[in-house]
């Protein structure tokens, strides 16, 4: 086969980096993992005996119709274990999912480096049975994931990624493990889900994250006017939720952005 760029096709080929990404996950033998991106399989190989289901979500038609049959020859005793969606994890709905099996409680993947955020946000929104997981991605794209305010990679996927769980960095692995070796090295994030920080609505609150870190250098004042509709009832919304207008959106946690939508809901 051909990898193509454009999927972030790059296969881990290291049995140690796949024996360690397996601990790390801390699978429960209950567990029914779902893996984004099986790729040609060496993930799910060492997924499938450590715990109940793999469902695996896989974009290339190819490698998606390749894959029961590697795990027929490879392990043929576990075969029955793993189902195959060929499908976009980016769009891919609970419902979809359904068919396939029993809901899935953790994620386990070497994400497409391209998509990994928006796949990891849509999969915990669409999929409240997802408990944990932990995912390999781009070193860079790690660090901000696990970011805390403060930290000066904090933006809007910390934000976003703490809204649904406590995620926090699991580790470094060198791109020597990959082929094709790519330009970047990658680091697994490990996550827990956690109860929403507030009762309010999340697009509410993800509206004002996006209109914060839009113009990051500006004061909350500043940058939530747009949003708010003036600069005047921005001030309004900040005083009530207890957010100083003077403060920048890179200092804020979840919960102070869940407070400032929760003051501007009538
Ligand atoms: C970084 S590779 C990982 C492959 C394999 N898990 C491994 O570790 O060797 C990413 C995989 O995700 C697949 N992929 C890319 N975009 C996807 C999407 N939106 N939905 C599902 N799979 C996708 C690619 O075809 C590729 O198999």
């Amino acid at each position: 086969m051909r990898p193509t760029k454009k999927l972030g096709q790059n296969f881990v080929h290291d049995p140690n980096t796949v024996r360690r990404i397996v601990a790390s996950a801390g699978l429960a033998e209950s567990d029914v993992v779902l893996e984004v991106g099986p790729g040609l399989g060496s993930l799910t190989l060492a997924l499938l005996p450590a715990c109940r289901a793999v469902v695996a979500v896989e974009i290339d038609p190819v490698l998606a119709a390749r894959l029961p049959r590697t795990v027929g020859e490879r392990a043929p005793g576990l075969a029955d274990r793993l189902t195959v969606v060929g499908a976009d994890a980016m769009r891919i709905s609970a419902e979809q999912l359904r068919v396939a099996g029993p809901p899935p409680t953790a994620l386990v993947a070497n994400l497409p480096y391209n998509v990994a955020v928006p796949v990891v946000l849509h999969l915990l929104a669409e999929l409240p049975s997802l408990a944990h997981g932990l995912v390999m991605v781009q070193a860079e794209v790690a660090d901000r994931m696990a970011a805390g305010p403060g930290n000066k990679v904090y933006g809007v996927p910390s934000v976003k990624a703490a809204w649904f769980a406590e995620m926090r960095r699991a580790g470094t692995v060198p791109r020597s493990v990959f082929w094709p070796v790519p330009n970047v090295d990658s680091a697994l994030v490990a996550f827990t889900r956690r109860p929403a920080p507030a009762d309010v609505d999340r697009g509410a609150v993800f509206a004002v994250v996006d209109a914060a870190f839009a113009q990051r250098r500006k004061t909350l004042r500043a940058a939530l006017a747009g949003w708010a509709g003036s600069p005047a009832e921005a001030e309004r919304v900040l005083a009530a939720a207890g957010v100083p207008a003077t403060a920048r959106g890179e200092q804020l946690s979840v919960a102070d952005f869940a407070r400032i939508a929760q003051a501007a809901t009538p």
